[in-house]
């Protein structure tokens, strides 16, 4: 089986590196195209022996699973190029937050889906949302969904709840780092030596994670373990439980408001093309 990557950009290199570390596939039997050719050809420097594509349609053509990593905007000039209509043997896989399904299961004459990745899965964890389109049948959707799991955990759900669960999977990295390196910047704002403190947060991040992981511990009992009855984690954790809530209810609402604008902006420019 090929694979093809159409946008090697931040999500698209993920999902290259993902696939060939966690030996989902070689590197030969990758497919890659992006608009801007110098990107390409860095990441064939670290595997050789990918393959480049000359155009998207190459792609379409040479891979049986192809993953549109394009921003939505730059969508149209995809289907433009490669056109809508695509052999039963192929799936196209959308790793945008617009489209929809219903509107690509209209437009494409083919087998759609969509995933909601996380660039934490070039690790081989992290979450991937995923929503079949109405002509992917069961033996396609187990292949993908055993696939996705090897790049952590896969989670078959309705596309509504992507942009909610999308905030804690796909975004989440980013908020979860911003939250982090804002400890690290108040201790070098309060005298720590920057690198000391950026060394000391990544560790803890990941030993929390660790943690969490190997151990099995909720988030709860996490903090209670932390949290010395009467300490100072305990008084610091009250500040958290006092002011946060508003602020994660904002970053949801402006989460949200950002993918409307997305939506109508692509439904707009995808309807002017076709
Ligand atoms: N980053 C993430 O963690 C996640 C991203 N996504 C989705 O994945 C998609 C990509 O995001 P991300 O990787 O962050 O964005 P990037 O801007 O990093 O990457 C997009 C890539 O698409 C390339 N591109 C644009 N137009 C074309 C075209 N016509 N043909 C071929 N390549 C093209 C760009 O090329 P150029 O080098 O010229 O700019 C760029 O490398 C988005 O739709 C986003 O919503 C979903 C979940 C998580
Ligand atoms: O920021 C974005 O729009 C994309 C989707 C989730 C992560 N990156």
């Amino acid at each position: 089986m090929n694979i093809g990557i159409i946008g090697t950009g931040s999500l698209g290199r993920m999902l290259i590196e993902g696939f060939i570390e966690q030996k989902i596939c070689q590197p030969d039997q990758i497919y890659i195209s992006n608009r801007t050719i110098e990107k390409m050809q860095k990441i064939k420097s670290i595997y050789p022996l990918i393959n480049l594509a000359d155009n998207n349609k190459c792609v379409l053509e040479k891979a049986d699973w192809i993953f549109i990593c394009v921003k939505p905007l730059d969508l149209p000039f995809v289907f433009q190029e490669t056109g809508t209509s695509f052999p039963d043997n192929k799936l196209i896989i959308s790793t945008l937050l617009a489209p929809g399904l219903e509107y690509l299961d209209s437009l494409i004459k083919g087998k759609v889906l969509r995933i909601y990745p996380s660039i934490t899965q070039s690790t081989g964890h992290g979450v991937m949302l995923v929503a079949f389109g109405k002509r992917v049948i069961e033996t396609e959707k187990r292949e993908l969904l055993d696939c996705f799991n090897r790049l952590g955990k896969a989670f078959e759900i309705s596309e509504r709840y992507f942009r909610i669960a999308g905030d804690i999977t796909s975004c989440g990295p980013a908020f979860m780092a911003y939250m982090t390196a804002s400890l690290a910047n108040t201790a070098i704002e309060h005298g720590l030596d920057k690198s000391l403190a950026l060394d000391m947060a990544g560790e803890t991040m990941l030993g929390t994670a660790l943690l969490l992981k190997e151990k099995q511990l909720s988030f709860e009992q996490m903090i209670n373990q932390v949290a010395t009855p009467g300490g100072c984690t305990a008084a610091g954790v009250q500040i958290l439980a006092r002011d946060l809530s508003p602020i994660i209810a904002d970053l949801f609402q402006a989460t949200r408001e950002k993918e409307k604008e997305i939506i109508n902006n692509v439904t707009e420019s995808m309807q002017n093309l076709f």
